[in-house]
């Protein structure tokens, strides 16, 4: 049974014009001792009962923390070992599959590469697959937008493979754990006695590949699924004793060190070749496929669909054409420049990175070849900046592999989970909408919904608002983001709540709590992030765009239906001070502690 929780008093919203009061849904937990969480978490989605059913405790996190239950990546790693000499051995078939996941894109692919050499060592036409599971973007929550962009790419995928004699098998499969049978049944319908992936750092996905790579050998085939995703691999960077680094800044200066010295590692996968000529004969059926339809819950709208796709074109070309652009007109100033959301300074590179239409590899190789210096940490500041912010995804995917529950609803200071969240759905749905009050939280709430994207220090910005001030459970935002972002990734966006909620790696204590204000007047000194997205303010003149309510706009603000703000800013701050202190010493009288390196 799962612990029993108590919750904390939810957050009292003051009153704001009428047309924004959503329909309060009683969720009222603050005076039942014996509220149960789980039963909440579950109904809020929070936790996927059909996708995870083991409640993982505190207790069990702390056995995987001291590394007492066995890691899925280490697991994967030591099966990919113990049978590499009897996958060796494997003979070549009648073709050899690359089976596409989150790596969209032909050029600079290492599974692809790899599986590409062998074939045409083997003189056997290449089959590349790639499987829509419906209840794979469930499990996932993955988004509307992000579907549609990951069926677009396939469109550019089955094009240029296809000019290179190279088929794309794509099929529909509805329930997730029929994947890994179902490319079986295929292996054998192809004669193919070897499958090639990219490694994937999420548990399912480590314990899917382990599986794999026993159960393909049983049956004379060899699953080889290798390191592409991050530059450096979990696992070959450790502290001076030996420990995982929980601590982004001296692992990255342990990232930076290793890469210099194995340069090969930035180096770009060899090429693909064309499959044998005859291929169109031998498999006709496999290639100009459909393009698999949309899951029906996961359909856009006509115009949002439009609006996305001019804003996202998809392919990896367009994301070479996109670093490219980038790195001849704003890298240079990325440093200064890249925390201000009305100066549109960063790369937009994210949704490429996480569906794999460009890999970080190539992009830090080209941002270092573009440098004044070889070395990732020296030179042009604007270069070395967008370096070791593209490294935080390595780091987060080394934070999956090491920690695995933050993969199990967990966070990565587990004994955080006993602060009392709140669930208060019309304060929630207030911040879901951008009609909290908060003019920079509301302008970037609504950026979300309009681009299904958000600029990185506005995540923060509204992260810290609804954990810290609303005292929601940050693992609701988790959610949302997951279900509205192009960019979706499980590590960065798990990575970014746990900053946000100070319940993640940052070593900063939970007291660091963002005041909306400040953060506002400092990032968007103008205000004209806040104007485009917020229309009711377009008119206010000066700093009173920040707090119309509290600056003398007030009257702007209410005639136009902008709502006042939700809470007080200074109250909320100290409620949340208390709240966490209480839970946090709640957590550790448990656990004496929850050590971390
Ligand atoms: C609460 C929260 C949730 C987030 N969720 C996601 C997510 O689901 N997917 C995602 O890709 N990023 C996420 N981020 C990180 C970051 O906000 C985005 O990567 C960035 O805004 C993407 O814009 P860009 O491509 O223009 O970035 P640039 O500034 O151009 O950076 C280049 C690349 O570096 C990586 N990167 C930059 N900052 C970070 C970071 N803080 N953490 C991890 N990687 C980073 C991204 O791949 C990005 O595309 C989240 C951050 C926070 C605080």
């Amino acid at each position: 049974m799962p612990p029993k929780r108590r919750a904390t008093s939810p957050v009292r919203p003051s009153p704001s014009p009428k047309k924004h009061q959503p329909k309060q849904q009683k969720l009222d937990n603050s005076e039942n001792d014996e509220f149960d969480h789980s039963r909440i978490e579950e109904r809020l989605g929070i936790i996927q009962r059909d996708f995870y059913p083991p409640e993982m405790s505190n207790e069990r996190c702390e056995r995987y923390h001291k590394r007492e239950l066995p890691r899925p990546f280490d697991v994967l790693e030591s099966i990919t070992r113990d049978t590499a000499q009897g996958r060796q051995n494997v003979a070549i078939g009648q073709s050899v599959v690359h089976w596409f996941k989150r790596d969209l894109r032909v050029y600079d692919n290492k599974a692809l590469s790899l599986a590409s050499k062998k074939a045409k060592e083997g003189g056997v036409p290449l089959i590349c697959v790639f499987i829509v599971s419906p209840q794979d973007y469930q499990a996932h929550m993955t988004s509307a937008p992000r579907v549609d962009f990951e069926l677009r790419t396939l469109e550019v995928l089955q094009r240029d493979l296809g000019e290179m004699g190279i088929p794309l098998y794509m099929a529909t499969i509805e329930n997730r754990k029929e994947i890994p049978g179902h490319i079986l049944e295929k292996c054998e319908e192809w004669g193919a006695r070897h499958v090639y992936c990219n490694i994937e750092y999420e548990v399912d996905e480590l314990r899917r590949e382990t599986k794999l790579t026993k159960t393909c050998l049983e049956k004379g085939i060899d699953f080889t699924a290798v390191h592409d995703d991050v530059v450096v691999p979990p696992g070959a960077l450790a502290t001076g004793a030996g420990n995982q680094y929980s601590v982004y800044s001296p692992w990255y200066r342990a990232w930076v060190k290793h890469i210099h010295e194995h340069p090969h590692l930035l180096n770009e996968a060899d090429p693909i070749s064309p499959n044998p000529s005859t291929t169109k004969q031998t498999f006709p059926h496999l290639f100009n496929l459909p393009i698999p339809t949309t899951p029906p819950n996961k359909l856009l709208t006509g115009t949002d669909r439009k609006r996305l796709t001019a804003l996202w074109p998809a392919g990896e070309h367009e994301a070479q054409d996109r670093l490219q652009r980038f790195l001849a007109t704003k890298i240079a100033k990325y440093k200064e420049t890249r925390n201000l959301p009305a100066a549109n300074s960063t790369s937009l590179l994210s949704v490429h990175f996480s569906s794999g239409t460009l890999a970080a590899r190539t992009a830090i190789r080209a941002a270092r070849d573009a440098n004044t210096s070889p070395k990732l940490d020296s030179g042009n500041p604007g270069i070395t900046s967008w370096i070791s912010e593209l490294a935080w995804r390595d780091f987060y995917k080394h934070v999956l592999a090491h920690w695995p529950y933050v993969c199990m609803s967990k966070a990565f200071k587990y004994e955080y989970s006993d602060i009392r969240w709140s669930y208060d759905e019309a304060a929630f749905q207030r911040w879901c909408d951008g009609q909290t009050g908060f003019p920079i939280v509301d302008a970037a709430m609504r950026q979300l919904r309009s681009m299904a994207y958000m600029h990185n220090r506005c995540r923060m910005i509204v992260g810290s608002f609804l954990a810290k001030d609303l005292l929601i459970d940050w693992r609701m935002g988790e959610k949302f983001f997951m279900e509205h972002l192009i960019d979706g990734d499980f590590g960065s966006n798990n990575g970014g709540w746990g900053f946000s909620a100070s319940t993640g790696v940052d070593p900063q204590p939970y007291f660091r709590i963002f005041n909306p204000f400040l953060q506002s007047e400092k990032f968007d000194p103008e205000g004209s992030y806040i104007r485009k997205w917020v229309p009711e303010l377009e008119d206010v003149k000066g700093k009173a765009v920040h707090d119309p309510y509290h600056r003398g706009a007030g009257r702007e603000a209410e005639r136009r239906g902008y709502p006042r703000p939700m809470i007080e800013h200074a109250e909320a701050r100290k409620r949340a001070l208390e709240v966490y202190k209480e839970g946090l010493g709640r957590g550790t009288a448990n656990l004496g502690g929850g050590v971390h390196n």
